[in-house]
């Protein structure tokens, strides 16, 4: 069986290190989170990013709009926290309801703000190798690697999934990491004959059990970003994990992966954004 990544632990060791930081800063971080309407998972990991936020010592605000909030009104909003000095931190929670133009949106943040990484100004340093803010998710598997010590020079690493906030990024990260990427996607043509050629392989496209041991290459790592509910109910990843751990040398479950290294990126680039 391989080795299991405990992204738990990892996170809560790097939780332990920046309360420490904000402990030792006079102007504490601040971070505010808007969330529109009422989807009960959204709802879940932004209590989950105040609650974070307050174990480190950020200063947090959330801002619950309803469904039925315009557009402009969004937009005036972020247009306050731009020019607010309490808050080093600017986050919108996605996705967002569909009469609202999501690029819009997060172009309308500061892109000094953007904690996500997610403004085009900050996608645009990141490909060209100057990252300052980068998507949370990605930046956290990067550190993941780091820490387990995974050595992406010279690797095969596949990435499925294309999606601006966890697909394309990592793909740019890998890359810099100089590891050789292809990105494989729903019209993948025999998807099993890309992902079994990859060392290192990253899924990201919400199908629970998507990937089974036949996809995988025996001593392959395998990353996990999919957050899915199974028939029962049950909280799975787009991985197969009971069978593909017996294949990999190294694997993330879900939950307690890849979801808790989002938050603790989130809170590390709010710390780093109040020390500029
Ligand atoms: N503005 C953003 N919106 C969204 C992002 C994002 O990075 N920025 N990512 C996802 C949701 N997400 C954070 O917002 C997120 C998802 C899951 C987790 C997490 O810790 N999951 C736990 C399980 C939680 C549960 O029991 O339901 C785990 O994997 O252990 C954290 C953050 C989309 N939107």
């Amino acid at each position: 069986m391989g080795e299991i990544i405990d992204g738990r632990k990892l996170a809560d060791e790097m939780q332990a290190n920046m309360a420490e930081t904000v402990a030792s800063m006079v102007k504490k971080p601040g971070l505010v989170v808007i969330i529109v309407g009422e989807n009960p998972a959204s709802q879940t990991y932004v209590r989950n990013k105040e609650k974070t936020a307050v174990k480190i010592g950020i200063h947090s605000k959330i801002d619950r709009l309803p469904e039925t909030v315009s557009e402009d009104e969004l937009v005036s909003l972020i247009e306050t926290y731009n020019q607010d000095d309490n808050f080093h931190g600017i986050l919108v929670q996605l996705p967002l309801p569909k009469h609202i133009d999501e690029d819009r949106i997060l172009l309308a943040i500061d892109p000094r703000k953007d904690v996500d990484g997610f403004h085009p100004f900050n996608v645009g340093k990141m490909m060209t190798g100057q990252a300052e803010m980068i998507p949370c998710t990605p930046y956290g598997i990067m550190k993941m690697f780091e820490a387990y010590n995974v050595d992406l020079n010279g690797k095969h690493a596949v990435m499925v999934g294309r999606s601006n906030i966890v697909g394309k990024p990592m793909m740019h990260l890998m890359l810099d990491a100089n590891a050789t990427v292809t990105v494989a996607h729903s019209r993948t043509v025999d998807l099993a004959a890309v992902t079994k050629e990859a060392d290192i392989l990253v899924v990201a496209v919400g199908q629970g059990h998507l990937i089974d041991k036949s996809y995988v290459k025996p001593g392959a790592v395998v990353i996990d970003v999919g957050m899915n509910r199974s028939p029962e109910g049950k909280l799975i990843g787009d991985v197969n994990f009971e069978e593909v751990k017996d294949v990999a040398s190294l694997i993330t479950p879900v939950p307690g992966g890849v979801g808790p290294m989002t938050i603790t990126m989130l809170m590390d680039q709010t710390i780093r954004n109040a020390q500029k």
